[in-house]
């Protein structure tokens, strides 16, 4: 049966967090601090980009006084170079292939800002796969909120739903959606496996497609 199908993009699709962190250490360096490591940037990954540079601030003692500053240099920093070092995780291509050609509409749902989710998912080759993109700054809320979900699928053709996403907040979000989640465990989640509420979960995207088609029935 045909699936409605919304992915997040960072740390379920893609390997974002190398260019992430880059973007925020060139913004450090022009504030004259030292670079972060990429574990510590990926920890702060997953609420979007104005919590992300919250944490950077929050964590090196700097003025919260400038944080819309420092949001919109980081952006700025990001969009010049979104895509440089960012991968899709091993079989993406061809399990969306496989789910395109077996009838899946397909949408992304990130709290990623929408224009470099659109680069991203441009200079990578995926975006012809995707019907719908909402970021992080296309509407007021942004996940755990299920607006964006909901306004994800609103925009897909009326087939059962699912939503694939790495994190606590993906999670979340499809349980205040009332959507069922699948859970990539080789993101950027926080906490283990089993604390995270999931319809079923995959480590390699050749599984996801018979996944997929599972899921609605278990
Ligand atoms: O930009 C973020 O903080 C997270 O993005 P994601 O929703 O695609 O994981
Ligand atoms: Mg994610």
């Amino acid at each position: 049966m045909p699936l409605a199908l919304v992915f997040d993009l960072d740390g379920t699709l893609v390997d974002s967090a190398p260019d992430i962190t880059a973007a925020v250490n060139r913004m450090l360096a022009g504030e004259g601090q030292a670079a972060l490591d990429l574990a510590t940037v990926t920890s702060f990954v997953g609420n979007g980009l104005p919590h992300l540079v919250a944490r950077v601030i929050d964590h090196l003692g700097l003025d919260m006084a400038r944080h819309d500053a420092l949001t919109a240099t980081t952006l700025a920093e990001y969009n010049r170079a979104a895509s440089a070092l960012t991968r899709p995780y091993p079989g993406v291509i061809e399990a969306l292939d496989l789910l395109k050609s077996q009838g899946a509409v397909m949408g992304i749902c990130t709290n990623k800002p929408e224009e470099p989710a659109r680069h991203v998912l441009a200079d990578l080759g995926l975006a012809g796969f995707f019907d719908v993109v909402i970021g992080g700054d296309s509407l007021p809320t942004r996940k755990p909120d299920p607006q964006m979900l909901q306004a994800s699928f609103a925009a897909l053709p009326d087939l059962p739903r699912l939503f694939v996403g790495d994190s606590e907040v993906d999670a979340e979000t499809a349980q205040n959606a009332g959507i069922p989640f699948l859970l990539f465990t080789q993101g950027y989640r926080k906490r283990p496996v089993a604390e995270l509420p999931h319809r079923a979960a995959f480590a390699d995207y050749a599984a996801l497609p018979g996944l997929a088609a599972q899921a609605l029935s278990i």
